[in-house]
């Protein structure tokens, strides 16, 4: 089995332009999601703008009806100023209280956002076909829970907000800016058109360096990740300075994405704050100008005022550019967390079930809900009485061809029978097709033409979750969870009771060495860097394929080397687990071969020679040069 490209870097290279059709997806998410919340906040936020501009737009009234009439006046009365200065400042308490408000309520709306697109996309990996986990990188995987889910917390709980808020601000302030005078409105208009498409351009073009930046930072996430499952080998063959400068430069190309993006980020912000100061000085010049001219009516309030507006005007922009710019890196993440919620799940049209029955006297099958050791094939039928049939383990390959990508054909017309309890040995070169033709039969993947059978029904007819239930796989890497030793055994049957559990262990030969460890079948097993050895590790697989007890059973024989004492309790534990079982078994060990009721050799896809050790000893052929030491076996 190998890791094919990763389809969905693939697909995530970068683009040029923001994907508004991204960002219509997020939005509608998070208004169905949230909808509630989200018009409270909108309705302080726009209280917030609101009271900013409305206490600008008070600075006249301040002006011209209390402070310049009392410049004039011998004995100032304060009082109406002050009445309308705690206006003013009620004014702007609203304002905070309401930007407060809403900004706890998106805080919270982004927590819980990030709570449940990570419960999505699990929930939507967990229904992946095999294809998605063989073919795409696990590093690139895991950074979209972490990092994009992040950089979408931080749209939602601050882009988003700021986003509006700069942007109500930006509109009152147009309104209040038109309504003192048009005049020197223009002027600032003029203005803002000219750095509306600066930072059009601008967020353009910082759009694919964020990209870049995320993708960097997935492929170190991968690079770590690679290192650390395969450190041994890292070790063994002393590639720790190779390894070393590798990730140095994954790092360095991070470092170079990170500082593009970041370069522009950071140029945007001061050249929009220098177009602030520029409006600024020329709407106090205009403002002069046209006061002095008498082009239009203007008081000192209102210059004022507007001095102050303009202030509001411009500086949403540079917010806006900001905030766009963050969006832009946001919807990266939102991109590709789409992009994995979007991959096609594992379809299933099976509706063949499996079930627990009892037998009558007259050997007649009932299906009944306890959980007999009996199970049977349940098939609806037209007439509403589902047809039973006994689980016993026959499987068909009938002329089976299958190609992994459409293109290159991996198996050519397989076939072959394995009868209730026999034993069929895969033999053939790495890369012949052996691991191929398993995955067949637990249909991680779909065969192109041709027909598999399982007790004579045809496994695309069978619910896939009860036909992988009829078999299990003891696979040549062991993975364990983080759990006890016998919650890693029970892994193989949830509803296993502590007897079942031991009794497995001990027909995998693995009871011997838990009884031994510190808190024996209590004892915590650490999933990702087991204190287990590879050998001990093997046993508990082989425990937990015996603990489920199905009639079938893959063995995908493993070749590492362990103690020959070792080797000899996996040996007999594979013995014990096949059994009176249908076993399909890719064959590393001689004996293994040598039991087998029938071998298969595989070569390039294809069944080259087939029958029992001595048939195949006797045709002097491929299996003759294998058993003979002239080819590898392994
Ligand atoms: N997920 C996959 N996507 C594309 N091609 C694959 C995939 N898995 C295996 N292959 C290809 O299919 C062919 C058969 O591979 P397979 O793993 O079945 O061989 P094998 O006989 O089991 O080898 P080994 O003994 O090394 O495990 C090989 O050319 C392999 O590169």
């Amino acid at each position: 089995m190998r890791k094919g490209v990763n389809q969905l870097t693939q697909k995530a290279q970068p683009k040029h332009k923001l994907n508004w059709s991204t960002l219509r997806r997020l939005m509608r998410l998070i208004f169905k999601t949230y909808p509630l919340q989200l018009v409270i906040s909108g309705i302080c936020v726009a209280l917030g703008a609101f009271a900013t501009v409305a206490g600008s737009f008070f600075l006249r009234r301040l002006v011209d009806n209390y402070i310049t009439p009392m410049l004039r006046e011998r004995v100032p009365n304060f009082a109406p100023l002050i009445h309308a200065l705690i206006i003013m400042g009620i004014i702007f308490l609203i304002g905070v209280v309401a930007v407060f408000l809403s900004t706890e309520i998106m805080a919270i709306v982004s927590q819980q956002l990030q709570r449940d697109i990570r419960n999505q996309l699990f929930q939507h990996m967990e229904k992946l076909p095999m294809r998605f986990f063989d073919s795409t990188d696990d590093g690139d995987t895991m950074s979209r829970y972490t990092n994009d889910v992040d950089t979408l917390r931080q749209l939602v709980s601050q882009s988003f907000p700021q986003l509006i808020s700069a942007g109500l601000n930006w509109l009152f302030a147009l309104a209040a800016m038109l309504i003192l005078s048009w005049q020197m409105s223009m002027v600032s208009i003029g203005i803002f058109i000219l750095s509306l498409f600066l930072v059009r351009w601008m967020t353009n073009e910082s759009h694919k360096y964020f990209q870049g930046q995320q993708q960097a930072i997935g492929q170190i996430d991968s690079y770590v990740e690679e290192t650390l499952t395969g450190q041994k080998e890292v070790k063994v063959f002393s590639h720790e300075a190779e390894v070393e400068h590798q990730f140095i430069q994954l790092n360095d190309a991070w470092g170079k994405a990170a500082a593009k993006a970041n370069g522009y980020a950071t140029m945007l912000f001061p050249m929009m704050g220098n177009i602030g100061n520029f409006l600024y000085v020329l709407v106090a010049v205009a403002g002069g100008f046209i006061a002095i001219n008498r082009i239009a009516p203007l008081t000192l309030g209102t210059i004022a005022a507007f001095v102050q507006l303009s202030r509001s005007f411009s500086q949403p922009v540079a917010q806006i550019s900001q905030q766009l710019n963050f969006i832009v890196q946001a919807m990266a993440g939102a991109e590709r967390i789409f992009q994995l919620l979007d991959e096609p799940v594992e379809v299933d049209n099976g509706t063949i079930t499996l079930v627990h029955v009892t037998q009558d006297p007259q050997g007649n099958l009932h299906e009944t809900t306890d959980e007999t050791p009996e199970l049977a094939w349940k098939t609806p039928t037209a007439s509403g009485t589902p047809k039973l049939t006994r689980l016993r383990g026959d499987i068909t390959f009938d002329h089976v061809n299958f190609s992994y990508d459409g293109v290159h054909q991996t198996l050519f017309d397989i076939s072959f029978q394995a009868n209730q309890g026999q034993q069929v040995a895969l033999v053939g070169e790495t890369g012949a097709g052996k691991t191929t033709i398993t995955n067949m039969l637990n249909r991680f993947y779909e065969i192109e033409s041709g027909t598999i059978t399982y007790d004579g029904i045809n496994i695309v007819t069978i619910k896939k979750a009860d036909l992988r239930r009829a078999m299990a796989i003891v696979l040549q890497q062991t993975n364990l969870f983080t759990d006890t030793v016998a919650g890693n055994i029970r892994y193989g049957r949830l509803s296993a009771s502590t007897a079942d559990v031991v009794n497995a262990a001990k027909l995998a030969d693995a009871d011997a060495f838990i009884t031994q460890l510190p808190q024996q079948y209590e004892t915590e097993i650490d999933g990702s860097n087991s204190n287990l050895s590879e050998g001990q590790r093997q046993l508990l697989s082989i425990a937990r394929a015996a603990v489920a007890d199905p009639p079938v059973m893959i063995l995908d024989e493993a070749t590492s080397n362990v103690d020959t004492n070792t080797e000899r309790q996996i040996q007999g534990g594979m013995d014990n687990l096949m059994k009176n079982r249908t076993t399909l078994a890719i064959a590393h060990r001689l004996s293994t071969v040598f039991n087998s009721d029938l071998i298969l050799v595989i070569s390039a896809g294809r069944i080259i020679e087939r029958g029992t050790h001595d048939q195949l000893m006797a045709e002097h052929g491929k299996y003759y040069e294998l058993y003979t030491g002239k080819i590898d076996l392994k």
